[in-house]
């Protein structure tokens, strides 16, 4: 048995191996997958970053283009030569900056009088553009090829032009961008500044932002280098994590087995699959010599903690709230046993342990129904053997009497177990409508010698008697017992003296047996 039930659960390497693999591919999606959505956002937040840098510093030159534009006339003078050079000292991106007139001629540098002439494609952007500013690449004669240019126009006419190295406005992208990103800027359709043929590896993603007051386009590339470099160096921390996730697992399997083998687990479980046995005990007649009468007890041999005590499975069912399926378990095993021996129990009565508290349960009287609609064979056969583990409280006692009548009405008998040790007074005798009283064997382990105990069960039994109640001597274990039990004037007698409480098969062979008797 061990073995087989051994054999079903995995190996210990089995479990190991399942948990590392499914810590490793959990880590790995984490990892993997994280490292990817964190690069795409870093990506999408540097590029806006470098945009609006570079926003910055385009508002920054014509800033500085406006203030070299101020006072100026058409003279080139000292003063207008002076305010330029200051403009450019003191410029962190414009190398040179020069004045032009209405007809975008230049007539005036930091450098000196001179004269040349904007190029018209440049004259017409000024002219179209909103505010009179435009920018471009154009040859230079001191800064050289592709020159990054600004224009500015005055309302008056008068207007400014700054030079300056493309590398000088770039590092503002460039300190945002590198040296993890690579990227293109363009003016129109002219590059700017890039650096995207050092990439060297495939494009993972592409990030574009555009500034439309300088036609400029920013297109980031995160390469997959990166990718594999970041993962390569977070690498340590995947390891650290696969193993405390493996821990977690294991530890969370090792817990879940630890549960799962705990008495109170098996007893849910075993209550929810039915799985338990009911085992039978006559009760014997003294005056007609037979037996009419069985008590139905719960067993149940557990595969991890063997035999396990009524009185526990009991107390664990009332506490995880399962006492009211235990009890349907036991009617509905008294059914099947009716059913199979239908010839052997025709003129037997049997009897199930109840909770008293379940009674108070507004579905227990009509679920006791539904049960009696699928064991028609219960009908006028079954009895209840009422426990009394606790005292009822004053709201209590009126609803137990109606629940008691319902219960009745639907030909149920009901008794009074271990009387004497819980809760029923003789009060209560008088005020319920029981149908048996048992007596508790401790009363039965003492009556013979103990005079106390004979004076209170003569009292008790005469009661019954008025109360036209049955009476049944529990636990009656020798013939001494038996005796002062039928000197009492008690007449139904269940103990180990006849029978101790057995499976259904045995308690039949019993019955046999000592009905040929
Ligand atoms: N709610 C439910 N309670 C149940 C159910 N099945 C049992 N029980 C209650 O558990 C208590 C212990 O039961 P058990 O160990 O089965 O003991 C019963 C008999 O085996 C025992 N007995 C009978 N004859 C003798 C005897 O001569 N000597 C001796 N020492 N013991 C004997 O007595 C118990 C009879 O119980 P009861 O008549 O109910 O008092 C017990 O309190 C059960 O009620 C269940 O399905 N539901």
């Amino acid at each position: 048995m061990f073995k087989t039930i051994t054999g079903i659960e995995p190996s210990k390497k089995r479990v190991i191996f399942f948990y590392g693999l499914l810590s490793l591919f959990i880590t790995l999606a984490i990892f993997t997958l994280g490292l990817y959505f964190y690069l795409l956002s870093d990506v999408s937040d540097r590029t806006y970053a470098a945009k609006k840098a570079l926003s910055d510093r385009m508002n920054g030159i014509f800033t500085e283009l406006k203030q070299a534009a101020e006072d100026s006339d058409l003279s080139c003078e000292k003063a207008d030569l002076t305010r330029l050079r200051r403009v450019v000292f003191y410029s962190p991106t414009l190398k040179e900056i020069g004045l032009f007139d209405s007809d975008f001629r230049v007539y005036c540098s930091n450098l000196g009088p001179t004269d040349f002439k904007i190029y018209s494609s440049i004259a017409a952007r000024i002219t179209k553009s909103k505010d009179r500013k435009t920018v471009s690449l154009v040859n230079s004669n001191t800064l050289g090829e592709s020159t990054f240019f600004a224009f500015y126009q005055r309302a008056d006419g008068l207007g400014v032009n700054g030079l300056a190295p493309p590398k000088n406005i770039a590092i503002s992208v460039d300190q945002i961008l590198l040296p993890d990103y690579f990227y293109e800027l363009t003016i129109g359709k002219q590059v700017f500044s890039s650096n995207r043929e050092g990439i060297g590896s495939d494009v993972l993603a592409k990030q574009e932002e555009s500034l439309a007051d300088w036609s400029m386009t920013l297109v980031v590339f995160l390469p997959s280098s990166l990718y594999w470099h970041h993962l390569w160096s977070i690498s340590p921390f995947i390891l650290l994590s696969w193993g405390f996730l493996f821990a977690v697992f294991y530890i969370g399997h090792l817990v879940l087995i630890y549960y799962r083998r705990s008495l109170r687990h098996c007893i849910k479980r075993a209550i929810r699959n039915n799985a338990m046995e009911v085992y039978f005990q006559p009760i014997v007649s003294l005056s007609e010599g037979g037996f009419h009468e069985m008590e139905a007890l719960i067993r149940w041999r557990s595969f991890r903690h063997g035999q396990v005590s009524p009185l526990v499975i009991v107390d664990m069912a009332d506490r995880l709230g399962l006492i009211d399926d235990l009890t349907w378990m036991v009617i509905r095993k008294v059914g099947d046993f009716y059913r199979e021996y239908p010839e052997q129990l025709r003129d037997i009565k049997i009897s199930v342990n109840v909770d008293r508290h379940s009674f108070l349960k507004d579905y227990f009287a009509p679920n006791l129904s539904i049960i009696l609609g699928e064991y028609p064979e219960l009908k006028g056969r079954l009895g209840l053997e009422v426990t009394e583990t606790t005292a009822l409280n004053s709201a209590e006692l009126p609803l137990m009497v109606s629940r008691f009548e319902d219960i009745k009405a639907l030909g149920i008998g009901l008794s009074v177990d271990d009387f004497g040790t819980g809760y029923a007074g003789l009060d209560f005798l008088r005020r319920f409508p029981y149908d048996t009283l048992k007596l508790d064997q401790i009363f039965i382990a003492s009556l013979k010698d103990d005079q106390f105990t004979r004076q209170i069960l003569t009292s008790v039994t005469k009661l019954a008697k008025e109360l036209n109640m049955e009476l049944v001597a529990e636990g009656v274990e020798r013939e001494d017992q038996l005796n002062a039990v039928r000197e009492l004037g008690v007449d139904r007698v269940q103990g180990y003296y006849f029978c101790r409480p057995l499976p259904k098969d045995q308690v039949i062979a019993w019955f046999e047996e000592n009905a040929a008797n």
